[in-house]
């Protein structure tokens, strides 16, 4: 049984089709990134899956039961953490955690809880005080508290500086390390290729992209740049030349380390020097670049 499973999911506000029947699935212990612009209908369909919005039309499976109708029964066994937390600004993290433990039928230790997301020190502060980035670390702290089998991460590093981001991506990989699927939305396509074992691009209520993140990024076409030099043509190289952007040329290419070696053996030739020289294969930011550039092609 898949941890979920979308077939056909439509979701209007007033005439508005924010979801146009999209279709997924997420196997259990998988890291799955939904992923889209702003408005592209995330949040919306995290939101169903979480049991707080009715489909429209379709039919949606979290953990085999229907989120609007066995809704007790997946709140037991799912963790959320949406954009916007509802915290009492006057508890400290301490009563927020222990107020919040009151309602999860096996929760953490607040030790651990707090542990987990390294704010022991922060035990004694008053939310109001927490900085936007330890607000989220509370929040995930919540979300975990009672050990669920899945885990919903609306942008769940918004506002972290690196070092406490890098903290909770070790806290999401080791969640599903030991059995937890995430389904994660985020703006951070790093965040993303480095969390998310599958992924899903939305745009405008549809799924443009879809399947396995290292093999969606292999078959994307990867980049060589390197600054030309000078009394150089773009056209006299001997690789094709996608841009030239002020000096720099980028080439994208399937197998770029094979067009570098190519480049260098070149240059070498002629005893150029290819400064700047940059090898990498695709990213997620190149597949959205694609994406977006082939829409308004
Ligand atoms: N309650 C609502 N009433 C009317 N329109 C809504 C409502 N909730 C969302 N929308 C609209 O539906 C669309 C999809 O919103 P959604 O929040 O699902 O997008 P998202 O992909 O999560 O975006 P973001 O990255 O900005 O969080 C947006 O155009 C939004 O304005």
């Amino acid at each position: 049984m898949e941890a979920i499973q979308v077939d056909g999911l439509r979701k209007s506000y007033a005439d508005f089709e924010a979801v146009r029947e999209i279709s997924f699935s997420v196997a259990k212990g998988e890291i799955f990134a939904l992923l889209g612009r702003n408005g592209a209908g995330k949040s919306t369909t995290m939101e169903i899956l979480a049991g707080f919005q009715r489909p429209d039309g379709g039919t949606v499976r979290v953990l085999g039961l229907d989120p609007v109708k066995d809704r007790a029964k997946v709140r037991k066994s799912i963790g959320i953490m949406l954009q916007e937390a509802g915290f009492f600004p006057d508890l400290t993290v301490a009563q927020t955690v222990d107020s919040w433990r009151e309602f999860v039928p096996v929760a953490r230790p607040r030790a651990e809880a707090l542990e987990l997301v390294g704010l022991t020190g922060k035990a004694g502060t008053k939310v109001r005080q927490l900085s936007g980035g330890e607000k989220r670390r509370l929040d995930l702290a919540l979300a975990t508290l009672g050990r669920p089998d899945l885990l919903f991460l609306d942008e769940p590093t918004t506002g972290m500086d690196p070092e406490a981001r890098k903290a909770t991506w070790d806290v999401v990989t080791d969640l599903a390390a030991r059995g937890t699927t995430v389904l994660l939305t985020t703006h951070y396509l790093e965040e993303a290729q480095r969390l998310a074992t599958t992924m899903a691009i939305m745009d405008k209520g549809a799924i443009v992209a879809s399947g396995g993140m290292a093999e969606t990024l292999a078959a994307q076409t990867g980049r060589v740049a390197f600054e030309l030099p000078s009394g150089v043509e773009a056209r006299d190289l001997p690789v094709d030349v996608t841009a030239v952007e002020g000096t720099t040329v980028v080439c994208r290419v399937p197998d770029p380390d094979v067009a570098a070696q190519t480049l260098l053996g070149w240059a070498g030739e002629r005893g150029l020097r290819l400064r700047g020289l940059e090898v990498r294969t695709a990213t997620l930011e190149d597949l959205f670049l694609d994406l977006a550039s082939k829409e308004k092609a």
